[in-house]
């Protein structure tokens, strides 16, 4: 494991009682980059992001966070370093701005800076109009949207993210995950997603993991699954006149077979929208 791995876990299990949540889950992130965390409900998702966090401790296994033991990390370095979007964060019963500048103040973010960065990242997820309503009044959408805020504010390197997009409109969908993408592609934070459901989540990611009844049966780089899972369809085509001269203006992997040309669909890559 080379410095530029932001988690790496080492078969990591753990138990409730007689039910194996997580089974020996081995994996990689690098630093920067974006993993998404793909399985049915009760598959262990949620489980392994606590295990991550280190909210919960594993039965068997060990974890590094940016080459570290986790085991070995303060509470307080753990704070500093990780963001987790969950919506049972937020004080129901006060403003969002107060709930997000209590969040804040307890992140230890610059003073001066509070009041920028929550104007800023409403801005950017939708939300500068609802800074003065109460957290309680808002819709489930903007309640994710607000969590997410939260977990962002104080810019930790490690971001974990349950189910981002679960129960949000396209468009909702459409400006989280544009959201994410800036984010994701400035480097600063390194992003561990997990969820049931695509929603274009897989764009955003540059590997995969697909956890089974707490194992993880496959994972790779998104466009080599892909490519696997999918193998890219041979186009033929039929051209009028020369083929040779049509080859310019097809894929870099045309070529001439007989008398018209061949070529593969190249996969889906991570920046198609
Ligand atoms: N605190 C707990 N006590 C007992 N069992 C638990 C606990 N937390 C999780 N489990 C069990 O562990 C298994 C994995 O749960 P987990 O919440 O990690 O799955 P998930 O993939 O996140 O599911 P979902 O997509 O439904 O959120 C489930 O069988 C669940 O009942």
């Amino acid at each position: 494991m080379s410095v530029a791995t932001a988690i790496a876990t080492d078969r990591i299990t753990r138990h409730f009682g007689d039910r194996v949540a997580v089974d020996g889950v081995s994996l990689e992130v690098s630093r920067g980059a974006a993993f998404g965390l793909l399985g049915p409900n009760g598959a262990g998702k949620t489980t392994t992001v606590r295990l991550l966090a280190g909210v919960l401790r594993p039965t068997a296994g060990a974890i590094r966070l940016f080459g570290e033991p986790l085991a070995a990390a303060s509470s307080d370095q753990l704070r500093s370093r990780i963001g987790v979007q969950t919506d049972t964060s937020l004080y129901e019963t006060l403003t969002l701005r107060d709930n997000l500048t209590t969040w804040a103040e307890l992140y230890d973010v610059p003073r001066a800076e509070v009041s920028g960065r929550i104007d800023d990242v409403v801005q950017l997820l939708g939300l500068a109009d609802r800074l003065g309503s109460k957290v309680g009044t808002l819709s489930k959408g903007m309640r994710q949207k607000a969590a997410l805020a939260r977990a962002v504010l104080h810019r930790p390197e490690l971001l974990f993210l349950d189910e981002p997009t679960a129960g949000l409109d396209p468009e909702s969908t459409q400006e989280l995950l544009a959201y994410l993408r800036g984010l994701i592609t400035s480097g600063a934070s390194t992003v561990f997603i997990c969820t049931h459901q695509l929603h274009g989540l897989e764009s955003l990611c540059d590997a995969i993991g697909i956890l089974q009844s707490g194992r993880l049966t496959t994972s790779g780089a998104v466009d080599d699954l892909l490519a696997a899972r999918w193998p890219s369809p041979r186009y033929r085509l039929l051209v009028a006149g020369s083929p040779a001269a049509a080859l310019p203006h097809l894929p870099a992997n045309a070529r001439v077979a007989g008398d018209g040309i061949e070529f593969d669909l190249a996969p889906a890559s991570r920046s198609s929208p």
